[in-house]
This record gives C-alpha cells, sequence and structure tokens, in this order.
C-alpha cells in the first residue's frame, strides 16, 4: 500500500463528497434521478411556499445570468395567477433545471432546490447516503488524532447535512466540524479555499483538502492548501502528468497522520 503522509502542520482535513467520500454511482444513479423524476410534483405540491419560491427566485437570477448560453431555458416573472400561467411556470423551471443537470452545473440555484427536495426523501428514510467503507473509520482516527474535519462539496449545506445525518452507516453528522458550500465561491477559485480557512479561523497551509477533481485540487494549491486526489471505482480517469504530479490515495487509510 502507498502511504501519503500528511503535513505536520496540518489540522483540519477538509474533505468533497462525490467522488471522494461517496460514490460517484450514488449521486448520479440515486441523488439526481430522484430530481428529475419528482420535480413537476414537488413544484406542484410546493408552489406557493415561501422556501419555493426563494428557490425559483434564485433559478430565475441564475437563468438570466445563463441566457448568453447555447441552451439555456428562461423562467418567465408570473404576471397573473391564472392556473395556465402556473403551469408555464413550473414547466420553465423543470426544463431550466433539467438543462442545468444534463450540463451537471454546480449553481447554488439548482443545488439549493436539489438540497430542498432531497429532504423530504432522507428524513422519510426513503434514501440513505453511501460512503465508501474507508471513510467513517478514517475521519474517527484523524478526529481522535486531534484534527478537525470539514465539508467542502458543491452539493448544499443543507444537503451535505441531509447526507451525513441519513447514510447507510447511521447518522454521521456528529464526525464533522463544519460545511461549506458554493456560497463561500466555487470550488475551482482559489480565494474560496482562503474564505474557508478565513471561516475556519486557521492559515491555508493548516488545511489538506481531498477531492477527486484536479482542477479543484490546483485552486487549492494555489491558495497554499496542501491537497490529495481521491482514486475511486467510477471517478473521471487522470492524464499522465496529473497522476506524477499529485498525491494520489485509492483509499482514506492511505493518509499517514504522524501522530497517529
Ligand atoms: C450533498 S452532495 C450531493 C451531490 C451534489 O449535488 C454535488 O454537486 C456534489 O459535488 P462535489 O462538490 O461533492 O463533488
Ligand atoms: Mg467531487
Amino acid at each position: 500500500m502507498v502511504v501519503v503522509s500528511v503535513p505536520a502542520e496540518v489540522t483540519v482535513i477538509l474533505l468533497d463528497i462525490e467522488g471522494t467520500t461517496t460514490p460517484i454511482a450514488f449521486v448520479k444513479d440515486t441523488l439526481f434521478p430522484y430530481i428529475k423524476e419528482n420535480i413537476k410534483e414537488y413544484l406542484q405540491t410546493h408552489w406557493d411556499e415561501e422556501e419555493c419560491q426563494q428557490d425559483v427566485s434564485l433559478l430565475r437570477k441564475q437563468a438570466e445570468e445563463d441566457a448568453h448560453l447555447d441552451g439555456a431555458v428562461p423562467i418567465p416573472v408570473a404576471s397573473g395567477n391564472a392556473a395556465d400561467e402556473l403551469q408555464q411556470m413550473v414547466q420553465a423551471v423543470v426544463d431550466n433545471v433539467s438543462w442545468q443537470m444534463s450540463h451537471d452545473r454546480k449553481t447554488t440555484a439548482l443545488k439549493q432546490l436539489q438540497g430542498h427536495m432531497w429532504k423530504a426523501a432522507f428524513t422519510a428514510g426513503r434514501m440513505k447516503a453511501e460512503f465508501f467503507a474507508d471513510v467513517v473509520p478514517a475521519v474517527r482516527r484523524w478526529r481522535e488524532a486531534g484534527m478537525k474535519v470539514y465539508i467542502y462539496s458543491s452539493g448544499s449545506v443543507e444537503a451535505q447535512k441531509l447526507l451525513f445525518g441519513h447514510s447507510t452507516e447511521g447518522d454521521i453528522l456528529e464526525l464533522i466540524d463544519g460545511h461549506f458550500d458554493t456560497k463561500i465561491g466555487h470550488k475551482v477559485e482559489s480565494e474560496s479555499y482562503r474564505k474557508i480557512a478565513d471561516s475556519i479561523g486557521c492559515s491555508t497551509s493548516n488545511i489538506l483538502f481531498l477531492t477527486d477533481v484536479t482542477l479543484e485540487a490546483s485552486a487549492a494549491e494555489e491558495a497554499d492548501v496542501h491537497v490529495a486526489v481521491v482514486v475511486r471505482p467510477g471517478n473521471a480517469g487522470l492524464t499522465d502528468d496529473e497522476k506524477t504530479y499529485y498525491n494520489l490515495i485509492t483509499s482514506f487509510s492511505e493518509l499517514y497522520l504522524p501522530s497517529t
């Protein structure tokens, strides 16, 4: 087994979710299909609720920013409350979400609505989040060694908490010291990692970020964050240069903490 040593200055481990703690297949085959299959009914049922209206407003704002993109779907503003118009609005939101998901967009607007929709499925016990077998034992070991463990995912903080609170391993939310999503900035922008360090109250060089996406690893590294790229079944392949350049791990058990 190849072992990657964690630098002594690291006190915080920052984890990506999809492709790092959790199989991409769980996201693509369970979480995302749930949205596609249930969005119309969800919007029709919850349309008049404030949370749903806030989600629609954010999606509309995003649609305005996306107007120049090929295939982007606008969301009109309602002028009255005729039933026909409501159905047109619902359909526009369905089409917009479907278009964003077909491009695997990571917009805050899309992720916020998805989180709200998953809430019903997780809290009713209809869905349980999957974690790779090495994740929970490693996080427990790191915490026993005095490390703080945070999550940084494009999935909304609300959705992250649902995953950790309703997993096949039970409620493991207490293992996580805090959560970040795209509200702090996008994962491919180095400024996001500086803001995360500020928010935690540490230096960027005290953080080790584990992710499957090299663009994210590169942004973090630019901010002086330590990184290791996680190679899991189903993840996108890496180029030979990326394989040579980055520390690679296939399991969290391959990380060696000097203090353990
Ligand atoms: C709460 S994570 C749900 C999956 C998701 O929506 C997503 O975009 C995951 O992206 P990540 O940044 O964790 O790779
Ligand atoms: Mg990922």
